[in-house]
């Protein structure tokens, strides 16, 4: 199955001036709309060829001269620049090709957020954090005297380089429809008499978009709150009867109008917008301020984020993972394809993947990755998660998860699963851009995974496609965030055509038409470029022995050895990330995991720092009081079967009882699992549930504290919420256990 590609420049061309052939060489395609194709390109000029985003008018604006839509918007956004979150203009990157219009602008990586939020299940510490770096972003444009006017998920552009000036993770782009709403003299423009159109894009558009009446802050703030409506449920109601890549029944007409009559009942009533009939009380709230606010006044984003911040898991709708067909994954996998793929042997030559001291393939020369993989030097692979699939020899061989097999192929015991649990921990973290979709590629992979884990038939050679990855990269290439969502190309194009055209007397320049139609971007983005980043969360020294992390290596005496106790990252001998030790040390160490000296002992409690990685440290210390108490604290028990026998009910600790396991035994996994969910590691909570059942109680909380907290750690900085959230959910759910093993 190859992708298809949208657009109508083909990948090795080039255009613009600047060198003989053309500065901008095409890489590859990252979206289509009604009036421009949007394009990842090379600059030739440099020996570097640093990527950028080039965006083009369609090839029909050519026969209309008056529809130069991708000039008026490069107009526009070389009045925005040094907004933060907007696309910088690359210098020199205006021009005409074939009488199209293109601006070259700064390429953000990944998905688009109409994309990302059909891959796998977002949980409600994304979704919030999602909602509050959105907003900032609109904060910054109307900060800057400008409305956006098409706020969408399709205009929200992930990234991998994290910025909390500038909205974290996301990105804005699209700004066709924008417009300043402060005159030169610095007063806000009175609405004009007698407007009548409508703009933006009919799922999101505000009640007054649909009323044609003419657009203020607020209205991009109802869109982002009808964007959070549908991160929240996973649809919006009024688009949900039409079918994936269907219009719904109708005319356009008559769905902007069923659009409009539903935002309208749901101003009165915001618990029609839910199909549960229940609207969360923070949207209720948000809701009110929005209506409540005149044209020219000012929202309040800080009440709006306070709100968002209010948001609980109960409020999340969505279904906890979309149908298969839906996932995707749009990000070039590092090492994917490549043979000796030049990262990772820069990777492994500066040992930064030290901890990685999983199982491998043996006879391969290569080296652990750091999530856990196997990376061949010579024969390419594609790493992570938990499953493997490694190039050898021209073939491709699958291999278990992280921990299940040792390097003779024999099965790895519990003590040794557990090992391998602590190992692959810290290499989420480390994973921080990837881990995502990284994740979201081996779903796809489970089922089949799964079943040869059962019939324990691994290594097992597989017959996978020579463009595997590139299969991998386009699951799910279409996906809608309007009206015409998927429609053919020709479809939209006849319809753009078939627009009027206006002329906006308070903007400087025409602006162009709504728009609504896209094809979604499809092709991965640039290869990961950093290891570590601003925050030096990512990497870890390395280990004292660094070859440890090499084939054939021996393990460290201190992860596996019984007589060196649990390696508690505690009570690790080796420098790890104090991070993870002072979260160990106040969830794990000091509290829960009270039987242990190397958890509960007195170095922990010093280890722990006075303020805790989130600036949480009394919540962190009243935690430990509550649960830190040794005569409070669930003892250790023995193993509850070393044959993996495997219920839960049948691995009773002396207090607890076999009932008690019953009990919460399956609540505690269903625990793990969803944080694992929200850290969107979801693969990784199958490891999870074949391995806490033969595991020791104490020993899998303080497992999975650190794995939280690694998780936790791919948020920072400026995703505290989903940090502390999730050190919360885990936090309360140590508690609940302790008081139970009382
Ligand atoms: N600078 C960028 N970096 C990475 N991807 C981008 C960039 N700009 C745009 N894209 C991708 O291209 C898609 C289309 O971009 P954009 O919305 O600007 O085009 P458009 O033709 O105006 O779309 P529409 O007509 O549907 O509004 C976006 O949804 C996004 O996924």
């Amino acid at each position: 199955m190859r992708r298809e590609w949208k657009g109508t420049l083909q990948p090795g061309q080039r255009l613009g001036e600047g060198t003989s052939s053309g500065r901008w060489e095409i890489v590859g395609s990252l979206g289509e709309g009604g009036y421009a194709e949007v394009y990842q390109v090379r600059d030739t000029s440099t020996v570097e060829a640093p990527q950028y985003a080039l965006k083009i008018d369609t090839q029909q604006v050519k026969k209309d001269p008056r529809l130069a839509t991708v000039r008026n918007e490069a107009e526009k956004l070389k009045r925005l620049q040094g907004c933060e979150g907007v696309p910088g203009l690359v210098e020199g990157g205006l021009g005409k090709h074939q009488g199209r219009s293109y601006v070259v602008m700064e390429l953000f990586a990944d998905d688009n957020l109409a994309v990302y939020q059909q891959k796998a299940a977002l949980g409600i510490a994304e979704i919030t954090s999602i909602g509050h770096q959105t907003l900032k972003l609109l904060q910054n444009i109307h900060s800057s005297g400008w409305l956006h006017r098409d706020v969408k998920p399709a205009n929200f552009v992930r990234t991998i380089q994290s910025n909390p000036a500038s909205g974290g993770r996301w990105r804005v782009v699209d700004f066709g429809l924008a417009k300043p709403y402060i005159s030169k003299e610095g007063d806000i423009i009175d609405a004009r008499d007698g407007y009548n159109e409508f703009r933006g894009s009919t799922n999101y558009a505000s009640v007054r978009a649909h009323q044609k009446e003419e657009l203020g802050r607020r209205d991009d703030l109802w869109s982002w709150f009808y964007m959070l409506v549908e991160l929240l449920q996973g649809k919006l109601l009024w688009r949900e009867n039409r079918a994936p890549g269907k219009r719904a029944s109708g005319s356009d007409d008559e769905a902007k109008k069923t659009a409009h009559r539903m935002k309208l009942r749901a101003l009165s009533d915001p618990n029609t917008l839910f199909s549960s009939g229940r609207c969360p009380e923070a949207l209720v709230k948000m809701s009110r301020h929005l209506s409540a606010l005149q044209f020219k006044e000012s929202p309040s984003y800080n009440k709006l984020q306070a709100w968002l911040s209010e948001l609980t898991p109960a409020d999340v709708t969505r279904p906890s993972r979309p149908p298969a067909g839906k996932r995707r994954l749009s990000t070039a996998l590092p090492g994917a394809s490549e043979p000796a793929n030049a990262m990772y042997q820069q990777q492994a030559s500066a040992q930064q993947w030290h901890h990685a001291n999983g199982v491998h393939h043996p006879g391969d020369a290569g080296y652990m990755n750091g999530h856990g993989g196997w990376a061949p030097h010579q024969n390419g692979g594609m790493n992570g998660g938990s499953n493997r699939v490694v190039w050898h020899d021209g073939q491709a061989l699958q291999l278990p998860p992280p921990g299940g097999w040792d390097a003779s192929n024999h099965p790895l015991s519990h003590q040794e699963l557990l090992d391998e649990a602590w190992d692959i921990s810290p290499a989420w973290s480390q994973q921080q851009p990837y881990a995502a979709s990284m994740s979201d590629a081996f779903v796809s992979h489970d089922s089949q995974m799964s079943n040869q884990i059962e019939q324990g038939h691994f290594p097992a050679h597989l017959s996978v496609p020579e463009n595997w990855d590139l299969q991998l990269g386009q699951l799910g290439s279409e996906f809608g965030d309007d009206l015409d969502q998927a429609q053919p190309q020709l479809y939209q194009r006849k319809r753009a055509a078939g627009r009027q055209l206006y002329a906006d007397p308070a903007a400087d320049l025409d602006e162009p038409m709504p728009k609504r139609a896209r094809q979604s971007p499809v092709q991965p983005a640039a290869p990961p470029q950093m290891l570590e980043d601003e925050h030096g969360l990512l990497l870890q020294p390395p280990l004292p022995d660094s070859s440890a992390a090499m084939p054939g290596a021996a393990r460290p005496t201190w992860m596996s050895s019984p007589a060196a106790g649990r390696p508690v990252p505690g009570a690790a001998p080796g420098p790890l990330n104090p991070r993870i030790r002072s979260l160990s040390a106040a969830l794990g160490a000091g509290s829960i995991a009270g039987g242990g000296p190397a958890r509960a002992g007195p170095e922990q409690s010093r280890a722990a720092p006075s303020a805790s990685p989130l600036g949480k440290a009394p919540h962190e210390a009243s935690r430990r009081n509550e649960l830190g108490s040794s005569s409070k604290a669930l003892p250790k028990s023995a193993h509850i079967s070393d044959n993996q026998q495997g219920h839960l009910a049948n691995g009773a600790t002396p207090q607890a009882g076999a009932a008690g396991m019953a009990a919460y035994g399956p609540a505690f996994l269903q625990k793990a699992i969803s944080v694992f969910d929200e850290g969107r590691v979801s693969v990784n909570a199958k490891i999870l549930k074949k391995i806490i059942p033969s595991m020791d109680p104490a020993e899998a909380y303080t497992g999975l504290a650190w794995a939280g907290w690694c998780i936790a750690q791919n948020t920072l900085p400026e995703t505290q919420t989903q940090a502390s959230q999730m050190l919360d959910h885990l936090g309360d759910f140590f508690k609940g256990l302790a008081r139970r093993g009382c």
